[in-house]
């Protein structure tokens, strides 16, 4: 009882602004009945080893073979190994990404009555702004975060009345995205598909960019739980704070920060399209004690009714043919129902 009564004081201490979402107030029962400080799992998540992820310096892809190959192969071979790698000299500039996160400090900095109005203060569609996790039932589930979804299409039309700035905005969101197509179809090409999938199937109208915050928390809990992305493949742009973990050969593992690259993560859809050739992998981020954290991620999508191939060579398909729009219903089937996401699983052959 004293511990759930100190553990609520830390709580509210850490999280005393007004723009901070009420999560002491919402999930109070769930510290109630769980005994967080004596959980295994929770000083778990904490205590995995620190690894530098495999990085890549894209200046060669500017350069004539055998370096840009070389280069090529090493994007292929770490989406195969990792299905998680960053990359340097990527071409965004440092006053973009300055800007970017300026923004982003900014909007968060809101009341928190303003960021749940958002269509009426802050000018995104309704449902954009989501924060903890209002299914959760016991500490375990719940995501200590909040965040804003916001569509590529909705940001060209932010105009100057909402508090976001469009032009950081759209500037990084642009200039990631012609990242994230460079990208792609270099893997498409290495892994043997048509390069030009992308060119016809994943215009930037249809990906979206998500600006997360992690507001400091005092017990470590998962700041977003372990998931796969359902996209093609995600940038991650994060700042220092660190929290990032990602499954690698069957163990959690903590992505340690860098402040000159973006992360780069393969999603469920290049897994499949690319015959397992690539790894989608679970990831999460976990709470800092002490430090808030932002990151952006942008998801590269392709358009709904996309198809979804796999095949590779002589290799048999993994997977049946799936839409990206069954793929996205299917998901929010099995989350509605089972309260977690099955993912490619169900599309096995
Ligand atoms: O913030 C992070 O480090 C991870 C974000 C992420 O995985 C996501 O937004 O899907
Ligand atoms: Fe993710």
């Amino acid at each position: 009882m004293v511990e759930t009564h100190n553990l609520m004081t830390n709580i509210n201490q850490s999280l005393g602004m007004d723009s901070d979402p009420p999560f002491h107030e919402t999930y109070k029962t769930l510290f109630a009945v769980t005994k967080p400080l004596n959980n295994d799992w929770l000083a778990a998540v904490m205590a995995v080893e620190e690894l530098e992820l495999p990085s890549i310096d894209l200046t060669w892809l500017s350069l004539e073979s055998p370096e840009k190959e070389r280069c090529k192969n090493d994007i292929a071979r770490a989406a195969n190994e990792w299905g998680f790698f960053q990359v340097v000299n990527h071409g965004i500039s440092r006053d973009v990404l300055e800007k970017m996160r300026d923004e982003q400090v900014k909007v968060f900095k809101q009341p928190f009555q303003h960021k749940c109005r958002e269509d009426k203060f802050m000018n995104v569609s309704a449902g954009s702004y989501r924060w903890g996790t209002p299914t959760a039932t016991c500490l375990r589930q719940l995501s200590w975060s909040e965040a804003f979804h916001i569509p590529m299409t909705d940001i060209s039309c932010l105009g100057d009345t909402s508090i976001f700035s469009s032009s950081s905005l759209h500037q990084f969101a642009t200039e990631v995205a012609s990242l994230a197509q460079k990208l792609a179809e270099i893997l498409a090409e290495k892994s043997g598909k048509k390069s030009t999938f992308f060119q016809e199937n994943s215009l930037p109208s249809t990906c979206y960019l998500r600006l997360n915050r992690y507001p400091p928390c005092p017990i470590p809990l998962f700041g977003l739980m372990p998931h796969t992305d359902s996209d093609f493949l995600t940038v991650l742009y994060q700042d220092q704070v660190g929290g990032l973990q990602l499954v690698k050969d069957g163990k959690w593992v903590a992505v340690k920060p860098n402040p000159e690259a973006l992360f780069i993560n393969i999603g469920d859809l290049f897994q499949a399209w690319s015959n397992d050739c690539y790894k989608s992998v679970q990831h999460c981020a976990v709470t800092n004690p002490t430090k808030e954290r932002f990151s952006v991620a942008y998801f590269f999508c392709p358009s709904y009714d996309t198809v979804i191939e796999s095949c590779s060579g002589d290799k048999p398909s993994v997977y049946r043919r799936f839409s990206f729009k069954e793929y996205r219903q299917q998901v929010q089937e099995d989350v509605q129902n089972y309260g977690y996401k099955i993912g490619l699983p169900r599309f096995l052959v």
